[in-house]
C-alpha cells in the first residue's frame, strides 16, 4: 500500500532548479508560508532523532545589518589581499545577503555527545537543505543554496552565534522568481546506477 501516490509531487521534483540569486526579487514567502517551508524542511531521515541542525533567518534590514557586520570582519581576516581586492569582496560581503529577500542559514549542530556519527548528522542538515529546496519550490518560490566564505569562515559564524562545534551546512537564499531559468544539464542515470550482481 502506498502511503501517498502523487504524481503533481514528482512533476514538482523533477522541475525543481536552483534560480540564481540574481533572479530572486520580492515577495518573499509571508511567515505562514515560510512557517510551513521550514516545517517540511525538518520531515527529514534523522538517526536518532536528534534534530541536528537549526536554521537562522535574515529578512528586511537584518539582511543589510549583517552584511555590513561580515564586511567589517572580512577586512580583518583578508589583511594579507592586495588593498584593490580587499576593497572589492569587503564590498560584496556588505550585499550578500541582500540580493533575495529572504535568506535563512542552515546550521548543522551535531549533538556533541551522541553516539550517532558525526557525518550522519551532517548528512541529515543536507537533506534539510534538500527539503528546503523543494518546498521553496512547491511554494512558488525561487531558491538557490549557496555557501563561500560566509559560510566557512568562523568569524562570521560568530557573528550569527553559532557555537564552536556547529557549521553552516548551506545559506538558501529565496524569493519569487522573476525569470524560469534554463535547466542545466543533467547527470546520466546510465552513468550513475549499477546493479551488484553475486560473482559466480
Ligand atoms: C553544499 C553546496 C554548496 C554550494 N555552494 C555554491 C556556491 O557557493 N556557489 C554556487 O554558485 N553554487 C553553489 N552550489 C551549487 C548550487 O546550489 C546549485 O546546485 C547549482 O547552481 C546547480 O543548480 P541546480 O540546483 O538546479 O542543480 C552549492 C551546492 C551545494 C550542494
Amino acid at each position: 500500500m502506498s502511503l501517498f501516490p502523487n504524481e503533481a509531487a514528482l512533476r514538482l521534483l523533477e522541475t525543481r532548479r536552483s534560480v540564481p540569486t540574481s533572479q530572486l526579487a520580492e515577495p518573499a514567502p509571508s511567515d505562514a508560508e515560510l512557517a510551513r517551508i521550514l516545517t517540511i524542511a525538518t520531515r527529514v531521515p534523522d538517526h536518532g532523532a536528534l534534530s541536528p541542525w537549526r536554521f537562522i533567518v535574515f529578512s528586511g534590514d537584518a539582511r543589510h545589518q549583517v552584511g555590513q557586520r561580515l564586511s567589517a570582519v572580512y577586512r580583518l581576516e583578508k589583511q594579507d589581499m592586495s588593498p584593490e581586492r580587499l576593497e572589492k569582496f569587503a564590498d560584496i560581503m556588505t550585499r550578500v545577503f541582500t540580493y533575495a529577500p529572504l535568506v535563512i542559514l542552515i546550521v548543522s549542530s551535531p549533538a556533541p555527545d551522541a553516539k550517532i556519527a558525526l557525518l550522519e548528522q551532517e548528512l541529515s542538515a543536507g537533506a534539510v537543505a534538500m527539503n528546503l529546496l523543494n518546498a521553496s519550490h512547491a511554494s512558488g518560490y525561487g531558491a538557490i543554496l549557496l555557501t563561500g566564505w560566509a559560510a566557512e569562515s568562523r568569524s562570521a559564524a560568530a557573528i550569527y552565534g553559532l557555537a564552536p562545534h556547529e557549521h553552516i551546512a548551506g545559506i538558501v537564499h529565496i524569493g519569487t522568481a522573476t525569470d524560469i531559468p534554463a535547466d542545466r544539464a543533467r547527470p546520466k542515470l546510465a552513468d550513475l546506477v549499477t546493479h551488484w550482481t553475486a560473482p559466480e
